[in-house]
């Protein structure tokens, strides 16, 4: 039996940054990963979403031409296997610099291609070779979520480990799950020339939570495909396509993406052979700021632990726990950041520190700003669609959080999860500098609504605004 101090399991973002910490101290550790190097982001992900994204938004773009004085858009024509081309040459560049930076330069000794799992505490078995380790990160990461029976639909049914692949595209496409990844793709693919049919369960899109930012969301991204809310999807396999059924309805499509959702990676680990109490979803019970699962010398970090399954969040988790897993048992607590996410669509989404369903709502003011015609740079830019809702706190008077859907969400959602995490008050964020014109004005709006609502009319005298030199 091989004996190591640290193994940590999975080469993902989050597994890579606590191999990358403890390569620094010493060379007596295992990274063990099974299945394909250059991490889910890069190769299946962020990256070749972002890169399929692009290519559908500058050619969308073509319909907004003549409302420039712009002529000659409509001749515009897609070339999606150039774009796919495109999307899989960028990937392989993201995945191949992982690679360089990384596992590349480990020796045998440090890496084995395998998939790990336990076979008694502190043991694991990979490839035949049983492996002991004082300390075990467990960076596995997740999957996408596929129901059994779909599987005979064989080569029609896609998830977005296989979308990136295709050479060509199919002609119609139903997009079931309109969560982010549904929703990234679905409006990819529909602006690809690809016939889109959504079909989400819930009475909601994109992971949003406010009933104001969904009943716009829906609006705006109807009128990219068809979107079918409410019932679950069930499939039916043809001789010429898929039957999808939702309510009393039947739409016949060539193919079907499934972004229902991703599974964390942990069914098959046998983690209970370490002692540890499983709960009824089969997860094991861990401390988010310690990442440390029950007081064993085992961490849990990125999208296996299903708590934020986003790239940022794994590396940060990764960084608990290898500094965690370094000093065990001395295991400190570590803050979380403050909660940021978005979606890459047209209009972006963002979401940032608290969420709508765990609001107080006795206790906290929610306003929305639509955009319809009230920033001046929206306007200039055909855009002015969308929504911003903001919560604050009524007692501190602090933004607590809020939801947004409109051009350049991604930057503007960063600006206030900033705020957020620096516990500014409104008053605070209404005395910043505002430019002009610019989305950000957008968002001073809102503020100005949040002002009058959680401040009476004596505190907002003029001078309120104002700071006086001591
Ligand atoms: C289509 C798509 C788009 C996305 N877009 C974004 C985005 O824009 N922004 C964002 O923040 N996030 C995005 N995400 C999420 C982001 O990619 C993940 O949160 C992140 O990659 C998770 O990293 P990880 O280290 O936890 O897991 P991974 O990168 O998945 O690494 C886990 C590794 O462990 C290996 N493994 C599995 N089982 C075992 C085992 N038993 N033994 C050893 N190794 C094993 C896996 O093969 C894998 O290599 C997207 C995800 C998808 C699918
Ligand atoms: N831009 C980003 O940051 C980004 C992009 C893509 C993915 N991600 C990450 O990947 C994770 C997974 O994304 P996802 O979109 O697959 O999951 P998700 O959980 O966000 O959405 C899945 C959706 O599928 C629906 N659904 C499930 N079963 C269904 C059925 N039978 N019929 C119809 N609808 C059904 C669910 O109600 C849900 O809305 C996200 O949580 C996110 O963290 C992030």
């Amino acid at each position: 039996m091989r004996r190591v101090k640290y193994a940590i399991l999975g080469a993902g973002t989050s597994g890579l940054t606590a191999m990358g910490a403890i390569r620094k101290q010493t060379d007596d550790f295992v990274l063990i990963n099974g299945g394909p190097l250059g991490t889910t982001c890069a190769r299946v992900g962020c990256m070749p979403s972002k890169a399929m994204i692009q290519s559908a938004n500058l050619f969308h773009k073509r319909l907004m031409l003549n409302e420039f004085g712009v002529q000659g858009g409509e001749k515009l024509e897609i070339d999606s296997q150039h774009v796919m081309q495109r999307v899989r040459r960028l990937r392989d560049r993201f995945t191949n610099g992982v690679k360089t930076s990384s596992t590349d330069g480990l020796t045998s000794e440090q890496f084995i291609d395998g998939y790990a799992k336990f076979i008694a505490p502190n043991q694991l078995e990979v490839n035949g070779e049983i492996i002991y380790a004082e300390k075990i990160i467990i960076a596995t990461g997740s999957r996408p979520i596929v129901p059994g029976p779909w599987q005979v639909l064989g080569d029609k049914l896609l998830t977005s480990d296989q979308i990136f692949e295709l050479a060509e595209l199919p002609k119609r496409i139903a997009v079931v799950g309109l969560g982010i990844i549904g929703l990234e793709l679905g409006q990819a693919l529909s602006r690809l020339g690809v016939e889109v049919m959504g079909f989400e369960m819930l009475d909601a899109v994109g992971g949003l939570a406010t009933p104001v930012a969904i009943e716009k969301a829906i609006e705006l991204f109807s009128k990219d495909f068809p979107i079918h809310l409410g019932t679950p999807a069930q499939l039916e396999n043809t001789e010429t396509g898929v039957l999808v059924k939702v309510g009393g309805g039947f739409f016949e499509v060539d193919a079907v993406l499934a972004s229902l959702g991703r599974r964390p990676n942990i069914d098959s680990l046998d983690i209970e052979k370490t002692g540890v109490t499983l709960n009824q979803k089969g997860m094991p019970d861990f401390n988010i700021n310690t990442m440390q699962i029950e007081d064993k010398p085992l961490f849990i970090a990125g999208d296996v632990n299903g708590y934020r399954p986003i790239l940022h969040e794994a590396a940060h988790e990764g960084k608990i726990a290898v500094s965690n897993a370094m000093n065990y048992p001395d295991v400190k607590k570590y803050t979380r950041k403050t909660p940021l996410g978005i979606a890459f669509t047209d209009p972006g989404i963002g979401f940032f520190g608290m969420c709508y369903r765990d609001l107080d709502l006795e206790n906290t003011e929610v306003i929305d700003f639509h955009l319809e015609r009230n920033n001046g740079r929206a306007i200039v830019m055909a855009e002015d669609h969308g929504v911003i809702c903001l919560f604050a706190d009524k007692t501190t008077r602090r933004l607590v959080g809020g939801e947004m859907l409109m051009p350049h969400a991604e930057h503007l959602t960063h600006l206030l999860a900033w705020a957020v995490e620096q516990q500014m008050s409104v008053l605070d964020l209404i005395k910043m500098p505002f430019y002009h014109p610019v989305l950000e004005e957008a968002v001073q709006s809102a503020l100005y609504k949040l002002y009058s609502r959680l401040y009476s009319q004596e505190e907002r005298g003029i001078e309120a605004e104002l700071t006086v030199i001591k």
